[in-house]
């Protein structure tokens, strides 16, 4: 059944120490995070999400990239085990606000470990990152909880930035964009538009042709505005001092039974 929820996180007071791995550290602005996530929030809102807000997990200053904490398949929400032991706290809070919507629950479990920014799904195909926080237990377990309910699950390895949607993410028909040196291997996805920036490969499907993408990635912008889709732009440049990107600020639940 449609439905147009999406769950977001209020920052942490201790943003700034959120962890840094493939760049480096630039001191963090907490007042300015919360204006841009107050922004993106509300780009959300104006195109029809309804957002939710988990409760927040103030000692956990990763919280705010609340996509990591679990990955949605239907009306079934698999809850992660953070690839970062500091992580690992921000899951309670996620799991008690989806299983408040109805969801099903299911769990990445010891030795398992996985991050939501490492599934990429497109249709029922479901593209999981092999890479610094996503294991091959967890990979299988992620296997094990959807493919019996219709999903095909497809293993990439993710070598050169944080998370597979770090890397890549997907345009409304299926299209997979990246830029092309951050992603392992291109030719493992059906069709591939290389973008010029590495910010551009992050996109969300908002509805209809509009995609809510960064403003670091102006060049991308006009590429995809030139295809037809419509371009919505916030700024998030303090998540992107902490490797964060447009996807993983919110968790999009678009197929809830409710
Ligand atoms: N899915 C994502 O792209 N998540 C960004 C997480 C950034 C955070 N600083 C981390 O290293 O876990």
């Amino acid at each position: 059944m449609p439905s147009k929820k999406a769950l977001v996180r209020r920052p942490s007071p201790r943003l700034a120490e959120g962890l840094v791995t493939h760049i480096a550290r630039e001191r963090v602005d907490h007042g300015l995070a919360v204006e841009q996530w107050e922004a993106y929030v509300e780009a959300l809102d104006a195109h029809g999400w309804e957002t939710l807000e988990v409760d927040p997990a103030d000692d956990c200053p990763d919280s705010v990239f609340v996509e990591d904490t679990v990955v949605m398949y239907r009306n079934v929400a698999l809850i992660t085990r953070p690839g970062a032991e500091s992580r690992r706290a921000e899951t309670p809070g996620v799991e008690e606000a989806v299983a408040r919507l109805g969801c099903s629950v299911n769990w990445i479990w010891e030795p398992g470990t996985l991050d939501g920014g490492d599934v990429l799904k497109i249709g029922d195909t479901i593209y999981v990152g092999r890479g610094g926080r996503t294991n091959a237990a967890g990979v299988q377990q992620l296997r094990a909880a959807f493919e019996p309910l219709g999903a095909r699950v497809v293993a990439v390895p993710v070598s050169k930035v944080l998370h597979l949607k770090s890397a890549v993410t997907a345009l409304p028909d299926g299209t997979v964009i990246g830029h092309i040196p951050m992603t392992d291997v291109p030719s493992l996805f059906p069709r591939f538009l290389p973008v010029p920036e590495e910010s551009g490969a992050h996109v969300v499907h908002l509805g209809g042709a509009k995609l809510l993408m960064a403003a670091s990635a102006p060049k991308t912008a006009d590429l995809l505005a030139d295809l037809g889709h419509e371009p919505v732009v916030v700024d998030i440049g303090e998540f992107e001092k902490l490797e964060g990107c447009v996807t993983c600020l919110s968790v999009r639940l678009r197929e809830l039974y409710v």
